[in-house]
């Protein structure tokens, strides 16, 4: 049983608590996963009263939640839980309301979420410790992107850091919430199978792909300034490369996990200047298909400018300068409006020295994120009959199969729990968000001086035609 706390969601009206936070929490509340006395207040400027705010947040739990999860009388009883608090977080003045609102309670652990757009977290953080309401119990969770370059996300991390300790600054990473990322760790090192052919001796290369068909929905107003390089691929894909390659942690605690990692981001070898041109691949989506509907091109989303160069695609050649990994490719991808939702690493190691057989194909370990989840290894075996036919098949680990009984928790449920218990190994460290910006700015900057319109793509496709010219010119080509 968690521990009771009192949970503040600014941003409570906004697209991320309506349809993941709350959906979590009420998840959470229904397993019995909440302390009795945890409760939640949402915050946001809409001038709305406590039932006007239950009525919005049933109608997007009815929404998320599965129909056979969701029942009436489970919701009154987490409603109870709920309320709402109608403030501009820019104004330090509307901190003392709230402090009163509050009451005392200051012995009570208090989680501050913002889940508010980046240039609110300074003053909120600022503002709570003037209230009073930055004391020892009191945590803060903040969501990625954290800044929008270096700079700036150093800027953020100090404001927050003058105000909250580090182990008391929960930077939040959702997929490292998803249970077969938490996999991944469990696989390479509760298992001594991999170990020894875990490096560039006996792997080629390695592609993590985050694909899907969603455009930019109801978000282009953030979506236009961060595109895909700063949406997912500074956080999400960087996040899914160090679970990859990083060395085995003394511990599974947070400082140790987060040790191993933040080693990985500064092995990344730089990309700079006109190296964008080789290493890299921006492209934006135009008018296509998905599922077989129209969508509209990206510069004809609500809040984008008609001549938009933000990049919804990106494909990078990472390079990680240590004895494990030198030489072996790390290529990542990430886009909007592709052919199908998937996300999933694939390990693909060396051939085998010498042919026996007419056939042969490397092995290839893939870990599917989503929509499943599962583990495959992917072996030769000969094809029943006379000679020696040889065909690729899949040794199958599927995690919804293997652990059939229990309902697959969803990554905030995770994440939020974490938080609630202190928890801090599935977040990010101040250091981390920096060694990933340091990798990721060059890029940036690579781009403004020699790469600013995007390739083009169909919705609906795989991609910019570049995208498979750049891994086919090394000989290599994606896995589908
Ligand atoms: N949506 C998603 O799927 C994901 C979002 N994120 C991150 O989460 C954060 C929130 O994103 P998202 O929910 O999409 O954004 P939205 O724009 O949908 O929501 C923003 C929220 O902030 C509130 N808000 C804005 N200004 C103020 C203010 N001055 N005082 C109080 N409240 C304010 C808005 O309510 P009101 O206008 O009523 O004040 C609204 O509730 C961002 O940092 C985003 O990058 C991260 C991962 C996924
Ligand atoms: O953080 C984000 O993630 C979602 C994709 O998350 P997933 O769990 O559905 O894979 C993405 O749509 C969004 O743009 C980004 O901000």
């Amino acid at each position: 049983m968690s521990i009771s706390c009192d949970m503040l969601v600014f941003g409570g009206t906004g697209d991320l608590t309506l349809h993941k936070l709350l959906p979590a929490l009420y998840h959470l509340h229904r397993d019995g996963r909440l302390h009795s006395d945890v409760r939640i207040l949402a915050l946001a400027r809409k001038k709305l009263d406590r039932a006007g705010y239950l009525a919005l947040a049933e109608r997007h739990c009815r929404a998320q939640v599965a129909r056979s999860d969701f029942s009436v009388d489970t919701w009154q009883a987490f409603a109870q839980r709920l309320d709402y608090f109608a403030m501009d977080a820019s104004q330090r003045g509307e901190f003392v309301r709230l402090a009163h609102h509050l009451g005392s309670g200051d012995r009570r652990v208090r989680v501050y979420y913002l889940a508010t757009a980046p240039d609110l977290f300074e003053p909120i953080a600022s503002h709570l410790e003037s209230a009073g309401l930055a004391g020892e119990n009191a945590r803060i969770v903040l969501e990625k992107p954290i800044g929008h370059s270096l700079e700036s996300a150093q800027a953020i991390n100090a404001a927050i850091g003058a105000v909250f300790a580090e182990s008391r600054i929960y930077r939040i990473d959702h997929y490292l919430g998803k249970e077969t990322v938490q996999n991944l760790m469990a696989l390479r090192f509760a298992n001594a199978l991999f170990e020894p052919i875990w490096r560039a001796g006996h792997i080629d290369h390695v592609q993590i792909t985050v694909a899907e068909t969603l455009g930019v929905e109801n978000r282009g107003g953030y979506y236009d300034h961060a595109g895909a390089m700063r949406d997912m691929l500074q956080n999400h894909l960087l996040q899914l490369l160090c679970l990859v390659a990083m060395e085995a942690p003394v511990r599974f605690d947070a400082e140790s996990v987060r040790n191993e990692k933040v080693k990985v981001l500064q092995a990344l070898k730089p990309i700079t200047g006109m190296d964008v041109l080789d290493k890299t691949v921006r492209g934006q989506y135009g008018a296509g298909q998905i599922g077989g509907h129209d969508v509209p091109a990206y510069y004809f989303e609500p809040s984008i400018d008609n001549d938009s160069d933000t990049e919804t695609f990106v494909a990078v050649q990472a390079e990680i300068d240590n004895w494990r990994w030198a030489g072996v490719p790390f290529y990542l991808r990430t886009g909007k409006r592709m052919a199908r939702k998937r996300s999933e690493i694939i390990i693909t190691f060396k051939p085998v020295p010498h042919l026996l057989f007419k056939k042969g194909e490397a092995n290839r370990l893939v870990i599917r994120l989503q929509p499943e989840e599962c583990i495959g290894l992917q072996l030769m075996a000969k094809a029943p009959g006379k000679g020696m036919q040889l065909e690729p098949v899949e040794l199958d680990l599927n995690l919804a199969h293997a652990f059939s009984s229990s309902r697959r928790w969803d990554a905030y449920e995770r994440l939020l729990l974490d938080v609630i218990e202190g928890d801090s190994t599935l977040f990010m460290r101040r250091d981390e968000v920096e060694a990933a910006w340091q990798w990721v700015d060059p890029i940036l900057r690579g781009w403004q001086g020699h790469y600013r319109k995007p390739r083009p793509y169909p919705a609906g496709s795989d991609g910019p035609e570049q995208a498979h010219q750049f891994i086919e010119r090394q000989g290599r080509g994606w896995s589908y």
